[in-house]
């Protein structure tokens, strides 16, 4: 009865209003004093205001350029920081080595089913789900099957490089960006549904390309604010090209691969007593209706991947490949090195047919440790890759992280450690020739060991059979004047990218 007395017999919005802000504001002080002082993370160093509300983390991640912003907070709180409440960043190469370790498996974060919306290989958190699908891919991936694909991959860049040494030579000023783009595209197409998306016939970027792009800045937003999927769901109801384009591009692509996949399907059936065109795709599509296989994929689950493939395998090559060139035409002494070592192995110069194959390519110790240094400076994804802390907790360098904890090592800091890499900010090929294990244990340019990229070893024959086929085709050639140290700055949005966005080369003004 007396409790009674106490409630108000009129109660109005404003006394509801008023209660509410009370709660909250109490609900966020107890929370905001519990993060700073008593929660497991409270002795881990970060700015004060990144410990109480994952806002300051998603601002920063969302803006662009915050592999930069990150490293600059790593110099002043050390190589462990806490970037949000549960987030903490690790820039310590054997506690990089450990949250990626293949034996005590730290899972994927939900960062990755957030930017995408399907399962694939690269989303899968759960790691006895991933195994089952890797192991799907069987051999698809291996040295093997790459040497029967490698010369569909050389000619592929033969041609490109042949026809832009042409333009060269009659005097165009060319941006070979959208031509690595076209050929790196073209492979994936061929590889993954023996199909040629014609882009560098055609000189011309089709609407796979476009949706790539597209598709790369929306799972930016997503992967961080998770509710975007919804509001791009919204904004698809929108009858305004621009914003439809945006909010179907994952669609698209994989209306793409559905498509290309049912065709590569029909071409392995109907071709049953002779041998289908080699594909990554080819074994786990002739298992589809296969009762008996032991690890199957249906044809959703393999168009998943297709789409996954395409965005994993274009801009990534590109990207490495465009640096890769500015690297090799901005420096003679380092070109003079590779020349050389490219003559040892019957490399010539001009249009002359030099029978070079990636196995001739492949031993080449200069050629190696250039890729491996484009990678450390110039690898398109040195984003933290966010993993998960197993149950009962880690303990990681100088803490104990609770399960559950959320860990991020991004390789542009790990890439860039003063006490691994001497002079790192400076392009030098020759440190790879004797690593040492700190470097090796510190290069993450294809990720960490437990989920390594599995088109490291295609991307790196594309890069190898690339950087002999730019010096053979383009030896006339030199980066024009627009290309310059401030337009080939990087620049960060999701991926790694060049501030200018093109890479222009003409014919030596001297020749
Ligand atoms: C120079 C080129 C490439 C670079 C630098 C690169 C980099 C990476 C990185 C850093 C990851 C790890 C992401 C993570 O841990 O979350 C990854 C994963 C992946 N990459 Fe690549 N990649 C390249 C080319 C390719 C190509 C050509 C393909 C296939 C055609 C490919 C397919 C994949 C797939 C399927 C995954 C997911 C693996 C997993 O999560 O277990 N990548 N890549």
């Amino acid at each position: 009865m007396m409790l009674l007395n106490f409630i108000p017999t009129e109660i109005n919005v404003q006394q509801i209003s008023a209660a509410a802000a009370i709660l909250g504001t109490g609900s966020f002080l107890m929370t905001s004093i519990y993060q700073l002082f008593f929660s497991p993370l409270s002795k881990i160093p970060g700015p004060w205001y990144a410990a109480i509300s994952p806002i300051f983390f998603i601002v920063i991640s969302l803006r662009g350029n915050s592999v930069y912003y990150w490293q600059r907070l790593h110099k002043q709180y050390g190589p462990y920081m806490r970037v949000s409440p549960n987030t903490v960043m690790v820039a310590d190469i054997d506690s990089a080595k450990k949250i990626h370790s293949p034996s005590d498996v730290f899972r994927k974060g939900s960062w990755y089913l957030n930017a995408m919306r399907f399962e694939n290989l690269l989303t899968i958190t759960d790691h006895q789900k991933f195994k089952l699908r890797r192991r799907a891919f069987g051999n698809a991936f291996s040295n093997s099957n790459l040497a029967l694909l490698e010369p569909l991959v050389r000619k592929k860049i033969e041609f490109c490089f042949k026809k832009i040494g042409k333009h060269l030579d009659d005097g165009q000023i060319v941006d070979i960006k959208p031509w690595l783009y076209w050929t790196a595209a073209d492979i994936v197409g061929e590889l993954c549904f023996g199909k040629d998306f014609g882009m560098v016939e055609n000189e011309a970027e089709n609407q796979i390309i476009r949706n790539c792009i597209k598709f790369v800045l929306v799972a930016g937003v997503q992967a961080q604010i998770p509710y975007f999927k919804y509001t791009s769901w919204l904004l698809s109801l929108i009858p305004t090209s621009a914003i439809q384009g945006f909010s179907k591009a994952e669609d698209k692509l994989s209306g793409y691969g559905a498509e290309a996949l049912t065709d590569l399907r029909h071409e392995i059936q109907n071709c049953k007593n002779g041998n289908p065109r080699p594909s990554l795709f080819s074994d786990l599509l002739d298992d589809v209706d296969n009762p008996n296989a032991k690890y199957r994929l249906d044809m959703t689950e393999l168009r998943n991947e297709s789409t996954l493939f395409i965005i994993a395998g274009t801009d990534t090559t590109a990207l490495v490949g465009l640096y890769l060139a500015w690297v090799l035409f901005r420096n003679a002494d380092i070109r003079q090195k590779l020349i050389a070592e490219l003559k040892g192995v019957g490399w010539t110069q001009g249009d002359g047919d030099d029978g070079i194959t990636d196995e001739k390519l492949n031993g080449l110790p200069y050629l190696r440790a250039l890729i491996q240094e484009i990678l450390r400076l110039y690898a398109p994804a040195q984003i933290g890759l966010p993993r998960v802390v197993p149950d009962n907790g880690r303990p990681l360098g100088p803490y104990f992280l609770p399960a559950g904890t959320e860990c991020l090592t991004q390789a542009y800091t790990l890439h860039r450690d003063p006490a691994v890499f001497e002079d790192p900010l400076v392009v030098k090929p020759e440190r790879w020739l004797n690593p040492t294990r700190e470097m090796e244990t510190a290069m993450m340019a294809f990720g960490g060991t437990s989920r390594v990229c599995p088109g490291q070893h295609l991307a790196t024959m594309e890069l190898r059979l690339g950087a002999a086929m730019m010096l053979k085709y383009w030896s006339n050639a030199e980066l024009a004047d627009s290309c310059t140290d401030e337009s080939m700055e990087l620049v960060e949005r999701f991926l790694i990218t060049s501030k200018g966005q093109k890479l222009e080369l003409q014919k030596k003004k001297s020749s």
